[in-house]
């Protein structure tokens, strides 16, 4: 069994492709406030689209929430147009980055492979990945969702060490669930949250499985993210639509406190 570590809580708001940088300004000064009181009890983190990393990295000052960018290239320069490297996303401030999120494979072809080494340039520069991963309906569907997860997980910590690893964040993340208004109930995701934990243990020891925070994503609302945080297995949410409104992301959070 993994041991029983105190994970805290971690809530990410994933603004996808969303907010210009004065309305993301704007959602900052309104979040700053509502999210004051929480202290130490649950870590908030806020990834917005790349050009607006460096505004918010000097807005946030002082404040208690913590940055993210949404990906980043394996490379740390290079002839690669249009892409950003870790190193550059570490200087504006960024804890972490998202790798592998499903519409990132599901429409820039993201695999596990490339999901690992993206993951390594994050940790090369010194940020933590948010490793998703999740099954779509089809694979849900014919009882794949395990083996797809399994996959996924073992594809992206590929080499990575136990110490390395216990640091990371992963996100389970039912891409039918994305978006969609049809969340995991919360037996579904303690499920799958389980499951990665046990394999976690398999791939490492029961200490490095028991520090390791696994977020659920996917229509996650004010009126439901009580019921999926208090799972055993749920450290955190990753946030999509409902971080885009300072009283609904503040609303979860508050529930993961
Ligand atoms: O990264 C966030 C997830 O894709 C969830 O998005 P959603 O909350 O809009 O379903």
């Amino acid at each position: 069994m993994a041991a029983a570590a105190r994970r805290r809580k971690i809530v990410a708001g994933n603004w996808k492709m969303n907010k210009t940088v004065p309305e993301a300004l704007g959602l900052v000064r309104e979040l700053r406030g509502m999210v004051a009181s929480l202290g130490d009890t649950v870590e908030v983190v806020l990834a917005p689209p790349f050009v607006a990393l460096q505004p918010l990295h000097i807005a946030l000052e002082g404040a208690p929430l913590q940055l993210a960018a949404q990906n980043c290239h394996w490379e740390a320069s290079g002839a690669f147009t249009g892409e950003v490297s870790a190193p550059m996303l570490a200087e504006l401030g960024c804890a972490y980055v998202i790798v592998g999120h499903s519409e990132r494979r599901q429409f820039f072809g993201e695999t596990d492979e490339t999901v690992n080494k993206r993951a390594r340039a994050v940790r090369a520069a010194g940020m933590t990945p948010i490793i998703c991963v999740g099954e779509t309906l089809a694979e849900r569907e014919a009882n794949q969702t395990l083996p797809v997860v399994e996959r996924q997980v073992r594809g992206a910590l590929a080499g990575f060490d136990a110490k390395d690893v216990a640091t990371f964040v992963l996100a389970y993340e039912p891409v039918w669930a994305i978006g969609t208004g049809r969340t995991a109930t919360s037996a579904q995701a303690q499920e799958v949250h389980a499951a990665i934990r046990g394999l976690l243990e398999r791939l490492y020891d029961g200490e490095t499985a028991g520090r390791v925070r696994i977020q659920y994503g996917g229509s996650v609302k004010p009126d439901n993210a009580a019921e999926l945080l208090g799972q055993p297995d749920v450290d955190g949410a990753l946030v999509g639509g409902a971080s885009l409104k300072a009283g609904d992301f503040a609303a979860i959070v508050k529930a993961a406190g």
